[in-house]
Order: structure tokens, then C-alpha cells, then sequence
């Protein structure tokens, strides 16, 4: 049997000082403690810090678009010497792997990505994914690395998803760290506010949605800290940070990657009567849809509102969004197939 797969993020704030530069004592544990996960996991490493460690060579940053994505370019090579000169004392290879927001979105390039991984993890590497700053652009980014992790997970069904944060875990309203959540509900999105550190881009609130869209797929999360000593192998063993219970899912690999990789085109309002019949694992018929949103072509991927505009699915569309609309009144006319909708 395969060795169970974890994606291990570090966000800016975790891996720099205060003045943006690498924490090299940080990086340091860091490659200690993965070189004794690598024995029993198929790891990938998910890491900032580029914009950090290059934004000092551009002259009067300020942090504009160009500036960060110029400062990438600059920060990644030196983010991934140090990863390998640290590694290499383990005789651990790590590779390179920088990533956009639409190779995820196309499941076909997606599955590539994930051939690419099992190559490495056959040859014993270890890949270091971050996004692909210096070509993204507004409109189609990552929110942030948190984000990444999150549908590298998901996507590849990991075990566990470990997100590193500065300050040691989810904390409760007298700064204490919370140990164990079953649930990411409201209440629990509720306890983080919108801090987040100088050159990072996630934060508490960004980590807790990527939790809960995680843990819906089956991943167990565990936000923690590297301050603790074995920090990090603590952190698998639910003794550091906060950890995060992993919901029951019985999603094959495809409906976890519609979930959460896929990219959302339009949106379409569903009946009472159309909202039971998805419950129940039916596919979606014209006649019990409202209103179609936005436009999509046939192949997209659409989200399922309720009556009271919640969204209670996600599905591939049969139709493109123009022919779903001319054929609401037709009976028996298929918009999205049982299989490829993913009731939330
Ligand atoms: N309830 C909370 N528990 C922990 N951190 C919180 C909470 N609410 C807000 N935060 C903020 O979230 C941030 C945690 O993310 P951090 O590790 O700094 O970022 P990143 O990994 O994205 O670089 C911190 O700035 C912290 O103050
Ligand atoms: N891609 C950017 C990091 C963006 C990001 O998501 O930052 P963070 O919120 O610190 O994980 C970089 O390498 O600096």
C-alpha cells in the first residue's frame, strides 16, 4: 500500500522575521522535522516567503502588484537554495513546483500535476509548490498559499493537510490555543479576525475556510506552530496546535476535485422540489430551475442556490447556460448529471 499523502504549508510569517528576511534556524527545523516524516508520508510542502526574500533588491518597495510579483521572481530561487542546502544534510532532493489558479481548474492539467508528484515521490523527492506570482494576475490567483495547499490536498485526497501558522493554533477569545475542533461552523469562523502579517496574504480567517472546505473532503487539518520543539511531528500526532476532524465523505476523487479545485462559471436557483431531488442524489432537470446567473458553456462548472439563495451543490454542466435557459420548460431535460453534482 502507498504511504499516506500530507501537504505541509508555511506561510510568510512563519518562515521570516519581522523584516521579510528567511528565518534560516526556522528552515532549519523545518527540514529536520520533514527528513522524519519523509520515512512515512508522501510529502508536498507548500511554501511563501518568496515575495520576502526578494522584495529587499527592489529599490523603494511599496508593495504594488508589480513590485511583489517582480520580488517573486527574485525570492523564489533564493527560498529554494535554502530549502535544498537544508534538505540535502538529510540527503533529501526537494524540487520546484510553482503553480496557477487555472491548472487547477482543468482537471486533465491537474491530473498532470499529480503524475509529476508520484514521479518525484518515487525517486524519494520532496516537491515545494508555490503559486506562479510573476504570470498571475488578479482575476485568476490563488487567494493565497492557503488556498493552494488546500486544493493540492483535497485534490490528491490527502490524509492531512498541516497549516503552519505564527502564532501556534487557532485562538480562543483569552489567546489560548484551541486543541481539538469536530466541526468548522460559523461559531468557530467567528473566533479570527482579519490580522494577518505584513507580507503575507492568508491569515486566520483564510485558513479556517480552507479548513472547513478540507475537512469536508475527508482531509484532517492541523493548524500549528513550529515554536514547540518536533513542533511539526507533534502536530501529525494532534499534540500541538489545533487539529481539525475530517468529515465522512463518500466522494470519489473527480467529486473532490469539482468541490473544490474546479472553477466556478455561473450559478443556477433550484425549486424547493429540485432541492430534495438533489438530497437524494438525482441528477437536475430544467424544469426545477428558477433562474440561470451568469453564463457558462457546456462543461463548466456551475453552483446549485436553494430557494434561499445558500448554495447546496456544485455541478459540470450538460448545456451551456444560454440552452439551459431556453429549455426550462422542457421535461425531462438533463442539466447536470447525478454523478457530477456534489451535494454540500
Ligand atoms: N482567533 C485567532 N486565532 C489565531 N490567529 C488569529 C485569530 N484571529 C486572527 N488571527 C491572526 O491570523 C494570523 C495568522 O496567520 P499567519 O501565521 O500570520 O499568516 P500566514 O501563514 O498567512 O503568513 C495572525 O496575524 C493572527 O493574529
Ligand atoms: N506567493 C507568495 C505568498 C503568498 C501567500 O499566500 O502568503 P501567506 O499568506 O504568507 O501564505 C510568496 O511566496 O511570497
Amino acid at each position: 500500500m502507498s504511504k499516506p499523502i500530507i501537504v505541509i504549508k508555511f506561510g510568510t510569517a512563519s518562515i521570516t522575521h519581522k523584516t521579510g528576511e528567511l528565518n534560516e534556524d526556522i528552515l532549519q527545523e523545518i527540514a529536520r522535522q520533514i527528513s522524519i516524516l519523509h520515512a512515512d508520508y508522501q510529502i508536498v510542502m507548500v511554501s511563501s516567503g518568496a515575495v520576502g526574500a526578494g522584495r529587499g533588491f527592489i529599490q523603494n518597495y511599496k508593495g504594488t502588484i508589480s513590485e511583489r510579483k517582480a520580488a517573486a521572481a527574485i525570492g523564489n530561487p533564493l527560498l529554494l537554495a535554502k530549502y535544498t542546502q537544508y534538505f540535502s544534510k538529510y540527503g533529501i532532493t526537494v524540487a520546484q513546483s510553482l503553480c496557477e489558479r487555472h491548472h487547477f481548474a482543468n482537471r486533465n492539467q491537474f491530473l498532470q500535476l499529480k503524475e509529476t508528484y508520484q514521479e518525484l515521490w518515487k525517486n524519494g523527492i520532496i516537491p515545494i509548490a508555490n503559486e506562479n506570482d510573476v504570470v498571475s494576475n488578479l482575476e485568476l490567483k490563488f487567494s493565497d498559499n492557503d488556498e493552494l495547499a488546500t486544493l493540492i490536498a483535497t485534490g490528491f485526497g490527502a490524509d492531512t493537510l498541516l497549516l503552519c501558522t505564527s502564532v501556534g493554533g487557532l485562538l480562543d477569545a483569552d489567546k489560548n490555543i484551541i486543541p481539538f475542533i469536530p466541526k468548522v461552523d460559523s461559531s468557530v469562523i467567528g473566533l479570527a479576525n482579519d490580522d494577518k502579517s505584513s507580507l503575507g496574504l492568508g491569515g486566520m480567517i483564510s485558513k479556517l475556510t480552507y479548513t472547513r472546505m478540507a475537512t469536508r473532503m475527508g482531509t484532517r487539518v492541523v493548524i500549528f506552530g513550529m515554536k514547540p520543539e518536533d513542533g511539526m511531528l507533534k502536530a501529525i500526532d494532534n499534540q500541538n496546535g489545533t487539529s481539525f476532524a475530517p468529515e465522512k465523505v463518500a466522494l470519489n476523487a473527480r467529486q473532490k476535485w469539482l468541490a473544490s479545485g474546479s472553477l466556478i462559471a455561473g450559478k443556477v436557483q433550484v425549486d424547493a422540489g429540485a432541492s430534495v431531488a438533489l438530497e437524494n442524489r438525482k441528477s437536475l432537470l430544467a424544469v426545477g430551475i428558477k433562474k440561470v446567473m451568469g453564463s457558462f458553456e457546456k462543461g463548466e462548472v456551475f453552483e446549485i442556490l436553494d430557494e434561499k439563495k445558500n448554495v447546496i451543490a456544485i455541478a459540470r454542466a450538460r448545456e451551456s447556460s444560454e440552452v439551459i435557459a431556453d429549455n426550462l420548460k422542457t421535461q425531462n431535460f438533463e442539466v447536470a448529471n447525478a454523478d457530477e453534482i456534489v451535494v454540500l
